[in-house]
């Protein structure tokens, strides 16, 4: 029996760390740093999951050896501790890609992408989708991520236009990394995305709480390697409701100016004191138990 497409993969979601790469003084790859940096990862940021070579990553200005060289070490170091090494193949010839490819399916990693050439570039999707595809076939197990950044690349084709059918061609293909802020295309990608199963990735960190709105499955960024136990409590809080569970409780708890003041002086420790008349004074009490669901959020209960 053959399995559905995508039916054994590991769903890509959360956060993904868009890696740098080490590099030393003279500038050349510093693949010391690798075992460490990944230990930083998952035990300072919460962040088990990476996307190296890629637009932080320099990868477009490393040779295809050092890209290999770094990918083994990801992986190497990786194994048993990260959650998916996405390697990230994008080149200007589709031979590098391919021999990117064919390397990263050979080491281990767990997932691919590419971006669109930027010199030459697809005339149209269905140029682009032919190009990806055959990129894949050189790592046909490996789940194939298209990398959508026109900043970068140019190419500013809907992303949604090149998934569109992309599944008949690439078996493999598992999803999006979109670098962009067209919205309606990233709903649209998102739309396409729920009947396959796929991951769309959101790579604006700065505008991530609006693309949760929208549905997508996780983020991959380069402030995630700094910045990934805050914003995975920002995730945390937008999953399970609870930053609107507060807002509820709070406006059925009865919310007024005389509340909201006692309520900061509860939290703040700030002498806020009470309010002026006609308003009457919170009870302490009250607002004691709003500044403890308070607490209770800020520490993720
Ligand atoms: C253009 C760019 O570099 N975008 C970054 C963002 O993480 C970006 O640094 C962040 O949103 C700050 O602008 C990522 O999307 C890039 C990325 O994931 C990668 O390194 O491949």
């Amino acid at each position: 029996l053959t399995p559905a497409p995508g039916c054994c993969v590991k769903k890509l979601t959360g956060l993904v760390a868009a890696t740098f790469t080490p590099l030393t003084a003279e500038g050349e790859i510093n693949l010391s740093v690798i075992g460490p940096y990944i230990d930083y990862l998952i035990e300072k940021q919460n962040v088990k999951s990476v996307f190296i070579n890629g637009t932080t990553g320099e990868g477009c200005s490393l040779t295809v050896d050092e890209r290999k060289q770094l990918a083994a070490a990801w992986c190497q170091h990786g194994k048993g501790k990260l959650e998916q090494v996405i390697v990230h193949v994008g080149c200007m010839s589709i031979k590098d890609s391919q021999e990117l490819a064919r390397h990263a399916a050979s080491i281990g990693a767990d997932g691919i992408a590419v971006i669109s050439p930027s010199f030459f570039k697809p005339i149209n999707a269905d140029a682009l989708r032919l190009f990806i595809k055959e990129v894949s076939a050189f790592a046909p197990d490996l789940p194939m991520y298209y990398y959508h950044i026109p900043s970068m690349t140019g190419v500013a084709l809907d992303a949604a236009d090149v998934l569109n059918g992309i599944e008949q061609m690439i078996p493999s293909f598992q999803g999006v990394k979109y670098t962009g802020t067209d919205l309606r295309d990233l709903g649209q990608c998102v739309c396409y995305s729920q009947s396959h199963n796929w991951s769309v990735m959101f790579g604006v960190d700065e505008q991530l709480l609006g693309a949760l709105v929208l549905g997508v499955h996780g983020a991959v960024g380069s402030t995630y390697n700094y910045l990934g136990r805050i914003v995975n409590q920002m995730l945390a809080a937008f999953d399970n409701g609870s930053l609107y569970f507060y807002y509820y409780y709070l406006c059925s708890a009865g919310f007024d100016v005389s509340v909201n003041k006692q309520v900061m002086s509860e939290v703040s420790g700030l002498a806020m004191g009470p309010p002026r008349l006609p308003l009457l004074p919170c009870p302490v009490s009250k607002a004691q138990a709003i500044a403890q669901k308070i607490k209770d959020f800020s520490q993720g209960h």
